[in-house]
């Protein structure tokens, strides 16, 4: 009864401080992986409390890469909140930034300048440069992309729109994620939006039109330099099994961030077949 109650409990319910002075609980987050570039996995907060902020961070924060604070949001939350988000991400070494969405309603009522100065001020280290709802010419999103990182900002730019029926043209893609990669982005968004429906690479069940898929791997030469908004499990199991667990994957429900980890590590049935027997054994040692 003894040893089944060790190997199920971690060690740090039995000696937290103890645990964490040996080094066992940083061998067991990802801040070594995401230093050997691990794929990316991006949240969307739409409003979550400090609290459940704060449990995200401490259940699943080690892998998590980048916070979303989608689309308008931001500016509703308390600004206290807000700092306190931010720092927490920061503190973890996480890109945080507001939505798209919102940098496009500044586009539409001509406040870029002010959207640049809040965004600073409040710490933000990254933005979304997207056109998802509104028309962007492509001189003007090269220039805002050059603007976010003339700010020491960190640029993720988003493809597609986010109309009901909206597609993706590979070819369009390419060319798109080609100009944004070398005007700076880090990497470059596929629109499904928070619900993963009825939008661009996703049908109006949330199924993957493959063919589209198949269009994008053909004509994107760098497909590793895409995140994919795949916000439901079936999508995210899709993509792992398209391009493996170093694939890019946002708008994850806060939730849902480290069951994404399990699959990435093959310790989901999904996915069984993926990660290392010596990081399993890590893995599971670590429980013993
Ligand atoms: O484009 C997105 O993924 C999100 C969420 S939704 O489209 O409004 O559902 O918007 P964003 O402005 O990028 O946060």
């Amino acid at each position: 009864m003894k040893e089944l109650t060790r190997s199920i409990w971690p060690p740090a319910l039995a000696d937290p401080s103890g645990l964490r002075a040996s080094g066992a609980l940083a061998a067991n987050t990802s801040g070594a992986d995401r230093a050997h570039g691990r794929g990316q996995t991006m949240i969307i907060d739409k409003g979550l409390g400090r609290y459940a902020f704060a449990d995200l961070m401490e259940t699943a924060g080690d892998y998590v890469d980048c916070v979303k604070i989608g689309f308008g949001t931001a500016p509703l939350s308390k600004t206290e909140l807000l700092l306190f988000k931010i720092e927490q991400a920061k503190l973890r070494g996480l890109l945080i930034m507001p939505g798209g969405t919102l940098l496009e309603a500044a586009i539409r009522q001509e406040l870029v300048t002010e959207f640049f100065d809040s965004v600073c001020k409040l710490g933000f280290n990254a933005i979304e440069v997207s056109d998802g709802t509104i028309e962007l010419n492509r001189g003007l999103r090269t220039a805002l992309i050059q603007e976010g990182i003339r700010n020491g900002l960190q640029v993720v730019t988003e493809y597609g729109k986010k109309l009901t029926g909206s597609l993706v043209d590979a070819s369009e893609l390419a060319d798109t994620a080609e100009t944004d990669l070398a005007a700076g982005a880090k990497y470059v968004t596929v629109e499904a939006r928070e619900s993963g429906v009825g939008v661009g690479l996703f049908d109006d069940k949330g199924n993957c039109r493959e063919d589209m898929l198949d269009g994008i791997c053909r004509f994107v030469p760098d497909p590793g330099r895409l995140m994919w908004e795949a916000p439901l499990k079936h999508q995210q199991v899709l993509l792992l099994q398209t391009f493996g667990p170093g694939v890019h994957l946002g708008n994850i429900p806060p939730g849902d961030a480290l069951a994404l980890e399990t699959m990435r590590r093959g310790l989901r049935s999904d996915t069984f077949g993926f990660g290392h027997a010596a990081d399993h054994r890590k893995q599971i040692e670590y429980m013993i």
